[in-house]
């Protein structure tokens, strides 16, 4: 008998929508409800054993082919990139990358190279490139919104959703960098070596998100 397919789940904010979609689909996600402290659990009802992982390791896992799949947000999937196959956007976990200033500040009304802090620094420099604006990224690892309030930066590229961080924070969105939500990724080579498995893991998927 062939080994369960392995799919790595981004911990935190995906978890609990990638566990309703699958319980959707009809597996049983008993075990990864009520994880403890382990990181890997077999799906009773599917031959499926689900990794919890943090985002960047999910698409390192899959990359590695440790994992056969993955769910990851684009956020991370952009920053990271890497060679593997995005076969869904599952339509959860949705917000977007947003270039933000300090209320009232004039971004582009001056010749200076601005600094942009950001936790995405390959997205912002990308995004800036594009623009052919040569800019100095200085890495945050999380409330990047401190950093032009400190008089760190003069913007960051950060993840919006509500836009409530921003507000609270006298900052505002003045452009969109680009869309987020999470996707399902496939190791290349497990696409080949299981394809009939995963393609039938992808089409249970996307029934229960045409039902959406
Ligand atoms: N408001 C949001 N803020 C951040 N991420 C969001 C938001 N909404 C959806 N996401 C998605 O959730 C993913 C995981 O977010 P989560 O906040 O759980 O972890 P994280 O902030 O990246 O890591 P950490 O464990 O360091 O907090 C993101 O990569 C993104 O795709
Ligand atoms: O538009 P909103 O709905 O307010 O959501 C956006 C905020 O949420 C995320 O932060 P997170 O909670 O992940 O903390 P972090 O800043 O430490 O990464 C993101 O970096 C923003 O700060």
């Amino acid at each position: 008998m062939s080994q369960n397919l392995r799919i790595a789940l981004t911990k935190g904010r995906l978890q609990d929508k990638a566990v309703s979609l699958f319980e959707a689909m009809g597996l049983d996600c008993t075990p990864i409800k009520n994880p403890g402290r382990r990181l890997i659990h077999t799906i009773p009802n599917y031959p499926l054993d689900g990794v919890l992982a943090k985002a960047p390791d999910v698409i390192t896992y899959v990359e590695h082919g440790v994992c056969d799949l993955g769910i990851a947000g684009k956020d991370t999937i952009l920053e990271q990139g890497g060679a593997f196959y995005e076969v869904l956007d599952l339509g959860f976990g949705k917000c977007r990358f947003a270039l933000a200033v300090k209320e009232g500040s004039d971004f582009y009304g001056t010749y200076k190279t601005r600094r942009i802090a950001s936790k995405y620094p390959n997205v912002a420099r990308a995004f800036f490139a594009k623009k052919g604006m040569d800019v100095d990224i200085i890495k945050i690892e999380g409330s990047v919104e401190l950093a032009p309030i400190l008089g760190l930066a003069d913007a960051i590229v950060d993840i919006v959703e509500t836009g409530a961080t921003l507000k609270e924070n006298g900052l505002v969105p003045i452009e969109t960098v680009a869309p987020v939500s999470a996707r399902l990724i496939v190791n290349t080579a497990s696409m080949k070596l299981r394809k009939a498995e995963i393609q039938d893991f992808i089409a249970r998927c996307e029934r229960e998100l045409e039902k959406k």
